[in-house]
């Protein structure tokens, strides 16, 4: 589909480079970026986001035939969408679409196909809701039983039963995954979910890290595109749970953020986060400030946090490590494709993992000192079982079980590994 692009410099941030990442969406979406149009204004217009100048232009430039589609690189409101369609003639795509669109075609497990249509099911309310109290102003008030309204009275009842139904069966999945996040607290299985901007690398780095350890095991632990695999780190730490997760962009929809709050869920219970960054994009600092938002806007700013500068081959950098000020490593700098740094990254999650409150007991030098099992139960251990949970971890400690074996079998076709990757290639 040949789309023409349209983006407007308000005069904050690097907007040429969002305009390119807009182009990697388009195209990840399935679209052929032609031609772009860009604009300079202090803010939106009300009616058609751009200038009525700025919107002929864009007629004009789809006037050919050759463009099917206007892709804005901003959020519309209803109006300003329904408006430009109407004047330019052709259809008109927001940037919230453009990503709720990429979800939709990329989410494989059931969960996440769940997750995609609540988001856009509330995305389009808030359009039909809009729409109807414009016709209403329209009519004057006079008229209102008419079968226009009927229909679009009839359509919203569908979507919030719909939306009802769909947000009682992802309540549901999210009190599974709870009560399989509690069987691995108590194994004390240490885990580590990469998180990061689209494209950063996170799963290159983590087909590098786990196919690197000595053992690995094929774990799929929560039913969405989240995927965790088992890593040996060596004797002292034994397994760490290692999840890739979705990527994040700048203004990740928020009906978007609320849906995936299972799945992002993963990320909040993880004991480390491995932030992982494009050291090649100059972009980076303003990708890692995104991160960091959504990461507060879920609840896991306060998880300690490892910055992996990725993609040191395309920068020109050596593997090191960074070491901040408290003497706790802040970075680490590698390539997940050459493998140059991996094993920095690797001692660096022993360390964490060593530093980790809580899970001292699993190493030898602590394990004397704390003694019992009553410490190891940890507190967040709300049903009380302790013979259970020492079982569990007597269990865990012997390698019959860790804890994640019991995956959710939600439905069939859950059954295998997927990963939903959001954004660009
Ligand atoms: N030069 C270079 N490219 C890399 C490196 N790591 C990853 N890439 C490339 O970066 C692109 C994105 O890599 P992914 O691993 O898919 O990134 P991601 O963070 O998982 O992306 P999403 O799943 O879309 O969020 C791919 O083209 C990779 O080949 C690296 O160390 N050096
Ligand atoms: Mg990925």
């Amino acid at each position: 589909m040949r789309a023409a692009l349209v983006g407007v410099d308000f005069g904050a941030g690097d907007f040429n480079a969002g305009l390119e990442e807009l182009s990697l969406l388009a195209q990840s979406a399935g679209a052929e970026p032609i031609t772009t149009i860009t604009a300079k204004r202090g803010s939106p217009d009300p009616a058609y986001f751009v200038g009525s100048g700025k919107a002929d232009e864009i007629g004009l430039a789809c006037a050919d035939g050759q463009i099917e589609i206007v892709i804005f690189n901003h959020a519309l409101s209803p109006a300003q969408q329904r408006n430009l369609e109407k004047r330019l003639n052709i259809r008109v795509l927001d940037r919230t679409s453009l990503i709720l669109d990429i979800f939709a075609q990329r989410a494989k497990s059931h969960e996440g196909k769940l997750q995609v249509e609540l988001a856009q099911l509330q995305h389009l309310a808030t359009r039909l809701i809009r729409g109807w109290t414009h016709l209403e102003r329209q009519k004057g008030g006079i008229g209102l039983r008419g079968p226009g309204e009927t229909q679009l009275e009839t359509d919203r009842r569908l979507i919030g039963e719909r939306v009802k139904a769909l947000r009682a069966r992802l309540e549901k999945l999210r009190k599974q995954h709870e009560t399989q996040r509690r069987a691995r607290g108590r194994s004390h299985t240490f885990s580590v979910s990469l998180v990061g901007y689209t494209n950063a690398g996170k799963s290159t780095l983590f087909n590098a890290l786990t196919k690197a350890g000595v053992y690995v095991a094929d774990q799929l632990f929560a039913t969405l595109d989240t995927t965790s695999r088992r890593v040996y780190l060596g004797a002292e730490v034994g397994n760490v749970v290692v999840s890739d997760t979705v990527g994040f962009v700048r203004e990740l929809p928020h009906q978007l953020v609320a849906a995936f709050r299972a799945t992002l869920e993963e990320t909040i219970h993880a004991d480390l986060l491995l932030h992982v960054v494009d050291g090649a994009s100059p972009v980076r600092m303003e990708q890692i400030e995104q991160v960091n938002l959504v990461l507060k806007d879920i609840g896991a700013d306060h998880i300690p946090q490892l910055l992996v500068w990725n993609k040191i081959d395309a920068a020109g950098l050596a593997p090191a490590i960074e070491r901040d000020e408290a003497g706790g490593i802040g970075r680490v700098f590698l390539s997940a494709r050459t493998g140059d740094g991996l094993d920095l990254l690797r001692e660096a999650i022993v360390e964490a993992a060593r530093r980790a409150p809580g899970l001292r007991h699993l190493f030898g030098a602590d394990a004397g000192a704390d003694g019992d099992y009553a410490l190891v139960v940890g507190a967040d251990d709300a049903d009380g079982d302790a013979d259970a949970d020492v079982e569990a971890l007597l269990a865990a400690e012997s390698g019959v079980s860790d804890g994640i074996s019991d995956s959710i079998s939600d439905s069939k076709s859950d059954s295998k590994p997927t990963s939903t990757n959001v954004g660009s290639r």
